[in-house]
């Protein structure tokens, strides 16, 4: 196991493992403040001294009115304590995706509450302590592991990342199987009821980063961002699958193919590929990291529509994104429009570009 991940009070650095963090959580209908208030009210069967506890407001209350009431703790309390606990903690990651993420951050540390007062949950402060909530952190982390969405995705760290439209947040995740990265541009702020502005990016280094006019994803993604930033909040995701998911140098020998007439779709099949390799499911675990339910999709693509459909997120609104038609890529837009069922309204504007469109796809 890796070195040890101390925590203790709720502002120190992984202070959201502590149970005296403010993270609601309902448990059979009931609404906990914390998972302190849930697990102290639980030693005792009187409901008035419960009531007391699950109304205190705030967890060092809940913990002091438990101590003050201790004479009346339930008899069975040490044997049933170490489950109540475990329920407690699990449903806190259960419900707080946010949450599991950064559990999950803490790769294989070692988990320990460094509490000099309690060598029971804690390692009482010299380290000989028998940790209980550590290891039913731990278990929990194991826990996650094996489950959708966190199987698919984890996230590892974020950063400012000041646009020429903006300053976001930069969220960075990897997919655990393949190691496979991906990251997330985010705006403002938002509830879970919120529709969020999103557009799903997939990674065209020539268009994003070379400003090519061979196709339409650097003028789709420099727009995305400034309607993000022009709305004042928003997401964008972008997923590095390049080339539809085939990868860079395999897209550049499809170009090839398209040099010498073949089209988008032709051309990767003639290669050996499929039209589009693209895969969605780990997105599901991108938006819950960033508490994102609803979404104004920026997008012509059907498959982005279905795909996100099938990650549980409500797509209130398709936002079309046509943008920077040219000579370039009017062939390869209309492709994509008649053989890939995209939503596109290319518009008189667009059509003037049939006569000079350039052959090689
Ligand atoms: N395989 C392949 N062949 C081409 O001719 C291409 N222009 C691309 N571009 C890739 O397509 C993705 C964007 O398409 P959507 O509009 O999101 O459907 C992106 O991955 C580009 O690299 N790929
Ligand atoms: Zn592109």
């Amino acid at each position: 196991m890796d070195e040890t991940i101390f925590f203790y009070e709720p502002d120190d650095p992984y202070g959201f493992l502590s149970n005296f963090a403010c993270y609601p959580i309902v448990v059979e209908e009931e609404k906990w403040s914390s998972t302190e208030h849930y697990y102290q009210a639980n030693k005792f069967l009187k409901s008035q001294m419960r009531d007391e506890i699950k109304y205190a407001g705030s967890p060092d209350e809940a913990f002091k009115l438990s101590r003050h009431y201790e004479k009346h703790i339930r008899e069975d309390w040490s044997s049933v304590k170490l489950e109540v606990m475990k329920k407690a903690i699990f449903e806190k990651f259960a419900q707080h995706p946010k949450l599991a993420f950064l559990l999950l951050n803490t790769e294989d540390h070692e988990l320990k509450e460094h509490s000099h007062k309690d060598a029971y949950w804690g390692d009482g402060g010299n380290g000989k302590g028998e940790n209980n909530l550590g290891k039913i952190l731990m278990e929990a982390r194991e826990f996650l592991k094996e489950i959708r969405p966190y199987n698919l995705i984890r996230y590892v760290d974020s950063s400012i990342l000041p646009t020429e439209w903006g300053t976001f947040a930069l969220h960075g995740f990897v997919e655990p199987e393949n190691q496979q990265e991906h990251v997330a541009l985010t705006l403002g702020k938002w509830t879970a009821d919120s529709a969020v502005l999103t557009r799903l990016h997939s990674e065209c280094l020539t268009g994003d980063a070379f400003a090519s006019m061979r196709c339409d994803c650097g003028y789709q993604l420099r727009k995305s961002l400034e309607l993000i930033a022009k709305q004042g909040s928003g997401v964008l995701l972008y997923l590095r699958q390049e080339g539809r998911g085939i990868g860079l140098l395999n897209k550049i020998k499809a170009y090839h193919l398209q040099d010498d007439g073949d089209d988008t779709i032709e051309a990767n099949l003639n290669l050996g590929l499929a039209a589009d390799m693209r895969y969605y499911d780990f997105v599901e675990g991108m938006l819950s990291y960033l508490n994102v339910k609803k979404i104004r999709l920026l997008t012509n693509n059907p498959e982005k529509i279905n795909a996100l459909n099938n990650c549980n997120i409500e797509i209130t609104e398709r936002v079309p994104m046509v943008e920077g038609i040219n000579p370039y890529n009017f062939n390869y837009v209309e492709t994509k429009a008649m053989k890939m069922g995209h939503k596109i309204d290319i518009g008189p504007e667009g059509q003037r570009f049939r006569a000079n469109a350039k052959t090689y796809n």
